[in-house]
């Protein structure tokens, strides 16, 4: 399939029937990463559409992803957020994966607010930190595997798109303003390069170490596709990370030939616990933060002009 393909009028026609005049053109959108679809709690006036009410859209079949669509008001701006996101390791193409970026993009949405949840490779980069993405590292696009491979659908898009200034430095200083505003300590919050993988797996250590020492403070599986998108359709992009876990990066490996050896010379061995990631941890942290991050983002949707 080709973007040419996409049912673009079939979903902005099936919209249109179900949301009021006054939500239709939202300004701002959002993406709410595992775990984080309570972002859109304080939107008034909401409007939900379910995703397999709307053409072109999939089905997100990971656990703590919503699978709706929501039209609503922070405060008097018009939004729209997605309760749930779709990933290439569900077996989806990227064309579909971006599609819903491009619907917002034609609905009127100016500027995306993509939040995640992510493993935190860099120390000083603690659980339960939100990190403002300044650059990605896209493992699949240096792979053969970028999301805009394809013919060129549109001649208004570059065909050749630069990322240099993919995450909006304005948008990026509203977000630190309205960390201060509402009393938070800048300090909590981080700056840092997001890698984007392409899962299902979390990183083995070797993995981590190779993405680590390539210069990402975090990783995840989502959100480069939906960043390059919303470029090509000229939104302003700020995306948000939360750290759930740390990448289990080892300094050194267990010797299993030393244990064993000193089994044999009659020592006991301690079988000590290794600890393991997993989706539960991570929307675990998703629900202790997504408060924090639900504030920051209605603000910076109060301040964007
Ligand atoms: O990026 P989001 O959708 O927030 O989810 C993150 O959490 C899941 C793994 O726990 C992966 O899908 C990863 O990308
Ligand atoms: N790796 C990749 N994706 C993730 C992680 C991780 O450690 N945590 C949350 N999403």
């Amino acid at each position: 399939m080709t973007d040419a393909q996409l049912p673009f009028a079939a979903a902005l026609e099936s919209l249109a029937k179900c949301v009021p005049q006054n939500l239709i053109r939202p300004k701002v959108g959002i993406i709410c990463g595992s775990g984080l679809s309570t972002l859109a709690a304080s939107l008034t006036d909401t409007v939900y559409v379910p995703y397999g009410e709307i053409p072109g859209f999939l089905i997100s079949t990971v656990d703590g992803h919503k699978n709706s669509l929501v039209f609503g008001l922070c405060g008097d701006v018009p939004v729209v957020a997605m309760l749930g996101r779709f990933h290439a390791y569900e077996g989806y193409p990227f064309q579909k994966i971006m599609f819903p970026v491009r619907v917002m993009a034609r609905l009127g949405v100016k500027n995306l607010i993509v939040t995640n949840a992510s493993g935190s490779l860099n120390p000083n980069i603690p659980v339960g930190t939100i990190v403002v993405l300044h650059d990605h590292l896209g493992i699949p696009n240096l792979s053969g595997f970028n999301p805009l491979l394809g013919p060129q659908h549109d001649k208004k898009i570059p065909r050749f798109l630069p990322t240099s200034n993919a995450y909006s430095t304005s948008l990026r200083r509203l977000f630190f303003h309205a960390v201060h505003e509402l009393g938070f300590n800048l300090d909590d919050f981080a700056e840092g390069t997001y890698a984007w993988v392409s899962g299902p797996t979390y990183e083995s250590p070797a993995e981590g170490r190779f993405i680590r020492a390539a210069g990402a403070d975090v990783v995840g599986m989502s959100t480069v596709p939906e960043v390059l998108a919303a470029k090509e359709e000229g939104l302003e992009v700020i995306a948000l990370s939360l750290v759930t876990n740390f990448v289990i990066i080892p300094d050194t490996y267990r010797s299993i030939k030393a244990e064993v050896k000193a089994q044999l010379e009659g020592k006991i061995v301690e079988d000590p616990l290794q600890p393991v990631v997993s989706h539960q941890e991570v929307l675990e942290i998703g629900l202790k933060k997504a408060e924090i991050m639900r504030a920051i983002v209605e603000r910076v949707v109060q301040k964007i002009p």
